[in-house]
């Protein structure tokens, strides 16, 4: 089973005590993590602020943290609303000296293929996130399918009963496409541990963390990421 951990997203303290912020904090929630048998790492790097950010010199604190303790595969965010713009996002990442195992790249973003092609070419993976069938048909014209390293299958704040739906029309659609990368599916909040339940039942990849879910499926509150991964591998959540 591939659960991958998104640790911090753009939570807040506010909204977790224990959301890592600084790069030494999450590299000790990626230790935790990986020995709670999590199989791979997205990460939001936050500045000395707290606030996201792709600027280099936190890329390189964060990943530079992680790999002195851990050698799960590090995924960074590259959230078009943290740059603000395409082309500011783009300077950015040409700027960073360290760079993670693979980035995410939101399809529905202005700027996404170029920044997808840009990873590639420097050796990174990249995972491709689809919120709609309209970002399948792009994934499938941009012809990236066979250097993905995976699909992210995201239907965005939407209800349990919705997000399922909107699920079953986006795996049609990559099938449909014959879009062969592996598929991770996940979700936020309320339909979070649904979502994933759903990409259980349907032998995927799925994803846990504090950036998707503050609490277990029954509402208790959690007290870390490592929490959230060890229940989705020891309980079983198709029944
Ligand atoms: C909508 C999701 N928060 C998208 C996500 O988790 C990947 C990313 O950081 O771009």
């Amino acid at each position: 089973m591939f659960v991958q951990v998104a640790v911090n997203g753009s939570r807040t303290r506010a909204d977790h005590h224990r959301v890592p912020l600084s790069a030494e904090d999450i590299a000790a929630d990626a230790v935790a993590c990986s020995e709670a048998g999590a199989a791979a790492l997205h990460i939001h790097p936050r500045d000395v602020s707290g606030r996201e950010t792709l600027e280099g010199t936190v890329v390189e604190q964060v990943c530079k943290a992680i790999r002195r303790r851990t050698s799960l595969p590090i995924g960074l965010t590259t959230e078009l609303s943290i740059a603000g713009s395409p082309a500011r996002r783009m300077q950015l990442v040409r700027q960073w000296s360290t760079l993670p195992d693979y980035v995410t790249v939101n399809v529905a973003e202005a700027g996404w293929d170029e920044l997808a092609r840009w990873a590639l070419d420097q050796g990174m993976g990249v995972e491709a996130g689809v919120w709609t069938v309209s970002d399948v048909r792009r994934l499938a014209l941009s012809g990236l399918d066979g250097a993905l390293t995976r699909i992210l299958v995201e239907p965005i704040d939407q209800s349990r009963t919705t997000a399922l739906a909107t699920i079953e029309h986006l795996h049609q659609a990559l099938d449909l496409c014959e879009l062969r990368s592996p598929r991770l599916q996940h979700t936020e909040d309320d339909s979070g541990w649904t979502v994933v339940a759903d990409a259980l039942k349907r032998g995927l990849q799925t994803r846990v963390g504090l950036e998707d879910m503050l609490t277990l499926p029954d509402g208790t509150r959690v007290e870390s990421n490592a929490d959230l991964v060890t229940f989705a591998l020891h309980n079983d959540l198709t029944v």
